[in-house]
């Protein structure tokens, strides 16, 4: 009524006009009705979630701290919530994995992974096939055992080396892998930094094993259309694979003492000697004897770019998402760090595969003569790729160099952000410093250093292990999953193709689980049988089940208040400590 009086007293041409935009709006409100209706979707008992707008969906409420706000509205919403960023339906659900992993192994597309990893050609973004499930045994069984980091480093536990006798004791046979033994190493070991008689804390620490909730899950994940061999691998043989083994850990360690004392009573930006430190370490595992970060210095925006974040990823398929990409100037930068990543890649395979020319075996026995790492990851992937190349699903190039990413971008920032993090609550907090160191003292006593037979003894170190990744998951939303058929999780239906997202920074501080859950507290561990080593959901920085990570390999300061440490958190893909830590290195001799 009020509506056409309002309209008798506008002029008559505004009237027409007016009067067809309500029509107009109310046919597209009806055709979207009805074709709801006719939606099979439109039947499901879809989680409840925030409101969404139209076009860009519930984007609006994501912001640059995207765990953050995904917190804040599971708050509202609950803990299995619906949200559809741009055109991409997401679930939030901390319970998919628990119960629903075989469903939600695959990844979704997304325009960064695709072209950095040539195409899918990796583990980590490429949705779940026999590849990758026979890329992961690989990477699992082989890459990261036990057998293998010892041959990459020389080393043959804390017993001695091996430093003379071939790296391989079985020969690596060729990819798609079908009879591979597992082998049975149960050395789960890896490392975290410390020290004695020396410079603040260094000390490798031992894995927990892997328990029957795991084991369970192995099996599921088995029967589930056979896949989940590799979980059920990593969880009976080595849950946990050392990628830092304790005699070339130690000499990284040394180096970095070194380099510390020679700056004297200067303030150090410590992200960047932990940095190093790590990339020397897994650079060397992984690439031989190069530093890669040295080598390619745009790893932080490589990481960046890896984030399903651009304007594609939101509007998949649409011209709308790549013409948005283009104008940002977004796809010009991925395409250049695509073709610096590649000048790298190639410069590794291209030095390794020379060095091969006489033969795999030949070049190892060279490199073993000179007393080198001998067998590094590049040369196992050219092995294959040499062997497999030919076959109808060969193993390229590109296969060698989209898992070479995986292995630098995956393994050295994820390393290094969570040890930024653990020093800098150990600055915030001196107690938990000062219990650490003599925990550390106790345990090592006379010796120079911590010895890889100390490790189980350092329980309250593991302790603050552990509380870093509950506060500090370095991958706070893991790394997104999609659904690979419809399911139902807590009475609601998730369809097929869903993007899945499980908040690893709010399990960790959920209070529903936690108490006092903002403090720095490793004690909490006494009491909890809780690890990081996928079984338990409470602690999920490394993921659990079908695609958690084959890397599991953790790393980890007085007289500073705790407000003076600022704790600000920023990142895309990983999540940093925003502000760098400065710090003066001082000795820190045992008393006499
Ligand atoms: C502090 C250290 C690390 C953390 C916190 C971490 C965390 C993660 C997370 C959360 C995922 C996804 C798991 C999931 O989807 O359930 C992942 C996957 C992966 N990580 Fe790590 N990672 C670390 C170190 C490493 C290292 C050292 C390597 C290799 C040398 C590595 C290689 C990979 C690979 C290849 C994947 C993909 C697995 C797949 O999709 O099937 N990571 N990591």
């Amino acid at each position: 009524m009020a509506a056409s009086l309002l309209l008798e007293l506008l002029p008559q041409q505004w009237q027409l006009s007016i009067t067809s935009l309500i029509l107009l709006a109310v046919s597209v409100v009806l055709i979207f009705w009805s074709r709801r209706r006719r939606n099979p979707s439109s039947r499901l008992k879809l989680p409840p979630g925030p409101t969404r707008l139209p076009i860009i969906g519930n984007l609006h409420q994501i912001s640059r701290l995207p765990h953050r706000s995904l917190g804040v509205l599971a708050g509202w919403h609950g803990p299995v919530m619906a949200l559809r960023l741009g055109t991409v339906p997401v679930v939030a659900a901390r319970e998919a994995l628990k119960v629903h992993d075989p469903e939600c192994c695959s990844r979704s597309p997304s325009a960064g992974p695709r072209m950095l990893s040539y195409g899918y050609k990796d583990v980590a973004f490429s949705p779940y096939s026999n590849y990758v499930r026979d890329m992961r045994k690989l990477f699992v069984v082989e890459l990261l055992s036990m057998r293998r980091v010892q041959a990459a480093f020389g080393v043959v536990g804390s017993t001695g080396s091996t430093r003379g006798k071939p790296p391989h004791s079985t020969p690596l046979s060729p990819y798609p892998l079908a009879n591979r033994v597992v082998p049975s190493s149960s050395s789960c070991r890896a490392s975290v930094i410390g020290g004695r008689g020396g410079e603040g804390l260094a000390t490798p620490v031992r894995r927990g094993e892997g328990g029957a909730g795991a084991a369970e899950r192995g099996r599921r994940c088995r029967s589930g259309e056979g896949r989940g061999e590799e979980v059920l691998a990593m969880f009976t043989h080595c849950n946990a694979r050392a990628v830092m083994l304790p005699d070339y850990y130690c000499c990284m360690v040394e180096k970095l003492i070194e380099k510390l004392t020679r700056n004297g009573r200067n303030a150090v930006a410590i992200n960047e000697h932990i940095f190093s430190t790590v990339d020397g370490i897994i650079g060397t595992f992984a690439l031989g004897e190069t530093y890669a970060a040295e080598e390619f210095k745009d790893i932080s925006e490589t990481m960046d770019l890896l984030s399903s974040s651009s304007a594609e990823d939101f509007f998949p398929g649409s011209v709308a998402g790549r013409l948005v990409d283009r104008l940002t100037g977004l796809a010009a930068r991925r395409e250049a760090i695509f073709r610096k990543l590649d000048r790298f890649f190639e410069r590794i395979v291209d030095q390794h595969a020379a060095a091969d020319d006489d033969g795999p075996a030949a070049a190892r026995r060279k490199a073993d003569d000179k007393g080198s790492a001998g067998s590094d990851l590049v040369h196992e992937l050219i092995d294959l790729w040499k062997m497999e190349g030919n076959t109808k699903q060969g193993f390229t190039k590109d296969h060698v160099k989209a898992m070479l990413l995986d292995t630098f971008v995956g393994g050295i920032t994820t390393t290094s952000v969570t040890l930024h993090w653990a020093m800098s609550e150990l600055i915030r907090n001196p107690r938990v410093t000062k219990k650490a160191q003599d925990e550390i003292r106790a345990v090592v006593g006379e010796k120079e250093r911590v010895q890889h037979h100390d490790m189980p003894k350092l329980k309250y170190l593991k302790m603050v292990v552990k509380e870093t990744f509950r506060l500090h998951p370095p991958a706070t939303l893991l790394v997104p999953r999609e659904t690979t058929r419809h399911f139902k999780v807590g009475g609601y239906d998730i369809p097929e193709k869903t993007k899945v997202i499980v908040n690893a920074w709010a399990i960790g501080r959920d209070p529903n689980i936690w108490k006092d859950p903002e403090e720095f507290i490793p004690e909490r561990f006494e009491e909890m049988d809780i690890d990081f080593n996928g079984a338990h959901f409470e602690l999920v920085p490394f993921g659990s089940g079908c695609r958690i990570c084959p890397g599991l390999a953790i790393i980890l300061p007085h007289g500073v208040r705790k407000e003076d440490i600022d704790m600000e958190e920023a990142g895309k893909l990983t999540f940093h400590k925003k502000i760098p830590l400065l710090l003066v290195p001082t000795p820190n001799k045992a008393p006499n």
